[in-house]
């Protein structure tokens, strides 16, 4: 695969996709020295919210240790030459939230949606745009539809003014191929000047591969976090992408050394349990899971007793997307009550 002279944009996930194994509750402090690292670096765009995005602090998703506010606050004015991204998922953050991310100086905004719901966020892209926004669609949960349907999801997102349209592994479940036939499909069906781009997870390992053959499919904008810090067993891991991307001559603009130093004196300090696949983060990768369900259901086997393994297997084959973070209880619940009939029965 030639893709020398290929130039990219990396965009930084440790600040936000980070933020669910930190169950949100990053410092000020934290943000603002990995935030300088990440720029000193020269990664050039850099997201950070909550971790489900503008408005995401709530009972359902995790109260965090300070407001979208305070972090974008802290972080922009402190950025020599990356932009900053936030993440908006329509039904969690409103209207009102983008307006306070743009008087902030947010650079991008990111519309994200389950993968068969583009329709759902016309009314955020479209108003992104009116504020002259970088304007993203960001395709979750993508492994979940055909490259045919999510053709019709991207060129819905572009059609309401996206000027780049996301395929997002929530799930960390693809392949290499299963990557490249979506992002070929979409990329063939998007304007030559619409960008496309790639989020990874990195459950089967396969984060770095994957985000290769996106940019062989045509992407030019690829997600990744330092020392991986990110849902499940963590993002593409950013230094290694960046290392791979060098010695396959693709121009990411970003220092390998620089990024190395970020991921192992900057991140890795900060994690709360190393970031890995192991039999869970695996599980959820293996099972079509979406990784940001992980720490519910580690949070579920304490309660119920039930393996999170069995819990997120559950979850894979009852189908449960993003937004049903209340459902990974009430099916550890339902498990426990069979086991309990199963024992009872004995
Ligand atoms: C809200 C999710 O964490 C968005 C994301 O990063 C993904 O779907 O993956
Ligand atoms: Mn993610």
């Amino acid at each position: 695969m030639n893709l020398q002279g290929k130039k990219i944009t990396v965009h930084d996930m440790t600040l936000r996709d980070g933020m669910h194994p930190k169950r949100h509750q990053m410092t000020l402090e934290q943000m603002a020295s990995i935030a300088c690292g990440l720029d000193a670096a020269g990664v050039p765009l850099i997201e950070v919210t909550h971790g489900d995005g503008l408005g995401g602090s709530s009972v359902n998703y995790g109260f965090p240790a300070h407001s979208d506010e305070e972090y974008l606050s802290t972080v922009i004015p402190k950025m020599k030459q990356a932009k900053v991204s936030a993440l908006l998922l329509p039904g969690i953050g409103t209207v009102d939230h983008l307006k306070m991310a743009k008087d902030l100086g947010v650079h991008t905004i990111r519309v994200a949606t389950h993968c068969t719901e583009a329709d759902v966020s016309e009314q955020h892209i479209t108003a992104a745009r009116k504020l002259e926004m970088d304007t993203v669609g960001f395709l979750m949960m993508a492994h979940m539809a055909s490259p045919e349907k999510l053709v019709t999801q991207a060129k819905l997102m572009e059609s309401y003014g996206a000027n780049c349209v996301y395929v997002t592994d929530s799930a960390g479940h693809m392949l290499p191929d299963d990557v490249t036939v979506r992002l070929q499909a979409v990329r063939a069906a998007l304007k030559p000047e619409t960008e496309l781009g790639f989020h990874g997870h990195h459950n089967l390992a396969m984060g770095v591969a994957n985000s290769v053959a996106a940019v062989a499919a045509g992407a030019n904008r690829i997600d990744a976090a330092a020392a991986g810090l990110g849902a499940g067993a963590g993002n593409t891991p950013m230094e290694v992408f960046i290392a791979v991307c060098d010695r396959m001559g693709i121009q990411t603009g970003v220092d390998v050394f620089k990024i190395q130093d970020v991921a192992e004196d900057l991140v890795v300090p900060i994690m709360d349990h190393i970031i890995r696949v192991d039999r869970d983060s695996l599980t959820l990768g293996y099972a079509g899971v979406y990784s940001s369900f992980l720490l519910f259901a580690k949070r579920a086997e304490k309660k119920y007793g039930i393996p999170a393994r069995e819990i997120l297997v559950e979850l894979g084959r009852r189908g449960m997307v993003g937004g049903q973070e209340d459902m990974i209880e009430d099916t550890a619940l339902t498990l426990s009550k069979q086991r309990a009939a199963v024992a009872q029965a004995a």
